[in-house]
């Protein structure tokens, strides 16, 4: 039977990445995505402001709603401070199956725990199953109308603390408007467009960041 984008991704980050380099492998998806097949990785353009935003908060605790293949977890984990670890959300079965590989390939398997299933049932048990009190950095790019439902689960599990920043991708496409009116009109937040494209596109795009006040 034909195989998935997501496999096709992954042989061509055998064929051309290096074992062990993030960097390298990061560089093989995005040139398939470009010359071979479209895929919805958060990409260069927008993989650099994730970068930027990871590397200022220098995060002890970090969470990832959305894995896909798991380039931008390999992103993020690829800049984490040394005995620091993430912990990635997918919901998909065959793309987690495809991200494990993927995080591995990278060499960063020990930086990062996957959990599959949906966001509305693992989020509750994050405290208890990993012991963590509140996160320093939440990245989402999951399924765009789970954006808000899960900022107000985060909020309601005392999940953020004063400073936490949530980074949201595709707040322009495919669009999140509910979440956006959200952080933007809440007393809670302090929000900041990072404009930018959808991924290897022309299409407007771009990353919503945003602090918890308390
Ligand atoms: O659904 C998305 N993610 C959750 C599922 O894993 C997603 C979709 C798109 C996209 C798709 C189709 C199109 F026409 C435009 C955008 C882009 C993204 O960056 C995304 O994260
Ligand atoms: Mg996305």
């Amino acid at each position: 039977t034909r195989s998935t984008r997501p496999q096709r991704m992954l042989k061509a980050v055998q064929k051309n990445a290096t074992k062990g380099n993030p960097e390298s492998v990061i560089s093989a998806i995005d040139y398939f995505c470009k010359n071979s097949e479209w895929a919805m990785n958060v990409g260069d353009e927008k993989g650099s402001i994730l970068d930027s935003v990871v590397t200022e908060v220098n995060p002890s605790t970090v969470l990832e709603l959305g894995t896909y293949c798991g380039y931008s977890t390999v992103r993020i984990a690829r800049l984490l401070s040394p005995g620091t670890k993430l912990i990635t959300l997918e919901f998909n079965p065959a793309y987690a199956a495809v991200a494990r590989q993927i995080i591995a390939y990278a060499g960063l398997q020990d930086k990062v725990t996957l959990v599959e299933g949906p966001s509305s049932e693992l989020i509750p048990q994050i405290k208890e199953r990993f012991g963590i009190t509140t996160f320093d950095f939440i990245f989402l790019d999951h399924w765009k109308d789970r954006y808000l439902p899960d900022i107000k689960l985060f909020e309601e599990c005392g999940l953020l603390r004063k400073g936490s920043v949530l980074l949201a991708d595709n707040v322009i496409c495919p669009g999140t408007p509910e979440y956006l009116e959200y952080v933007r009109n809440s007393p809670h937040y302090e929000s900041r467009y990072y404009p930018a494209h959808l991924e290897y596109t022309k299409v407007e795009d771009g990353l919503e960041k945003s602090v918890f006040l308390g």
